[in-house]
């Protein structure tokens, strides 16, 4: 059994408060909280209270105990939990790797308390379970995603939604900005705009300075057609509006060297290799620093979150900025199809549940 150094726990009264909440019950949610929640580094950084149906969990637990080599799994009895009952044909209706209208209105639930909770002080934080946006609306709740909703909730005006992950190779951070997020594809011309663009890079600047305490930074902002546009032969926006709206950025940001519009294919080129270090053993390589980005823009979500999955699937962190308080949430969704299983990978929970108690001491910090 771990035991614990004293000099490893931190003091009870600073230790940040996060709730977590279950997200979809039908989903890998529960599985992947139990699972962070059995490392002692996860129990050590925070005082953390699940937010959810006591009952469902004692139930999913039950289950995955069962399953075959089962990993270790924090026991429900042990956990500080805000209970949610559900009324019983909803938690009659729902049912393991199924997203449907009872687990959507669970997962509603949850995130409704726990946002109620931390806007009353009863938290600093919330790291979500995955939700299925689809079983919030056959559920009766149209929103895109968890964001939009935090955002109405806690009367934010702006928010972004930044994915955060700290290289196992070498160190270094990757933090990529989703300029739009739910937005179809066709849709995502229209929805880029300056004052979008301005919005979202004031968001990434305040993030960058408060969170992440730099005041000088770079940050690459991709381009939106092939080539960025190659000039007007291969797409329009660029030399329309965001060439134009980048030069006008640089003069009011003088703290701030911003790159771009870089070609989309290539822009993820040097955070790869600074990712993953020496990458060829005959000729090492080191990514000089200078040449990659504190921040990067992707201009909508798979532009964005393809290089992120790619390196980081494991333990990217996705993370609201524009709110009053912490959110952070795995970079992954329910995954139905391997719920109930025991086999998801509880990465990049844990590292959701690290962050967001990182930023919660790093804002009381900036604070004092
Ligand atoms: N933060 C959130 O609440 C998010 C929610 N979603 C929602 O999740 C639902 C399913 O979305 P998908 O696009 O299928 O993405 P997904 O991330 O749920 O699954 C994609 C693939 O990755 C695998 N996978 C995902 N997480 C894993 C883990 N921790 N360990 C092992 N394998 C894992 C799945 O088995 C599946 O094969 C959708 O309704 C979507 O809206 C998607 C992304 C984030
Ligand atoms: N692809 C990211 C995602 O779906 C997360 O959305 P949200 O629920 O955090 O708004």
């Amino acid at each position: 059994m771990y035991k614990l150094d004293e000099k490893d726990i931190t003091p009870v009264q600073s230790r940040p408060r996060l709730a977590l909440t279950l997200g979809d019950p039908a989903g890998i949610g529960p599985e992947v909280i139990l699972k962070a929640l059995a490392d002692p580094e996860v129990s050590k950084s925070c005082d953390l209270t699940v937010v959810g149906s006591r009952s469902l969990l004692v139930e999913i637990y039950t289950k995955l105990k069962l399953a075959k080599n089962s990993q270790p799994l924090a026991n429900p009895e042990e956990l500080s939990i805000f209970d949610v009952p559900l009324d019983k044909h909803i938690q009659d209706e729902i049912l393991i790797g199924t997203g449907n209208a009872a687990s959507g209105a669970a997962s509603f639930a949850y995130m409704e308390t726990a946002i109620a909770q931390t806007l009353a002080d009863q938290f600093d934080g919330i790291v979500t379970g995955p939700i299925a946006k689809s079983a919030w609306k056959a559920a009766g709740y149209n929103y895109p995603g968890q964001t939009e909703l935090l955002a109405e909730k806690s009367g934010a005006k702006r928010v972004g939604m930044l994915f955060v992950a700290r290289s196992p190779h070498t160190n270094w951070t990757l933090c990529t900005l989703l300029a739009c997020t739910h937005v179809p594809l066709s849709q995502v011309p229209k929805v880029l705009t300056p004052q979008l663009m301005t919005e979202k890079l004031d968001l990434l600047v305040e993030c960058l300075e408060k969170d992440f305490g730099l005041e000088r930074a770079r940050i690459a902002i991709a381009g939106l057609n092939p080539h960025s546009g190659e000039q007007g032969q291969l797409g329009h926006e660029e030399q329309d509006w965001l060439i134009p709206w980048i030069s006008q950025e640089r003069k009011n940001r003088p703290n701030f060297q911003l790159d771009g519009p870089v070609p989309p294919d290539t822009m993820w080129v040097k955070p790869g290799q600074a990712w993953y270090g020496n990458i060829d053993p005959s000729a090492p390589l080191r990514v000089n620093p200078s040449q990659v980005a504190d921040a990067y823009i992707a201009l909508y979500h798979d532009q964005g979150l393809i290089p992120v999955k790619l390196m980081a699937f494991d333990r990217a962190v996705n993370t609201s900025i524009g709110l009053p308080f912490i959110r952070t949430s795995p970079d992954h969704g329910t995954a139905f199809d391997i719920a109930g299983k025991g086999i998801a990978d509880a990465r990049s929970m844990k590292a959701a549940i690290l962050l967001a108690a990182e930023l919660v001491s790093q804002r009381r910090k900036v604070k004092l």
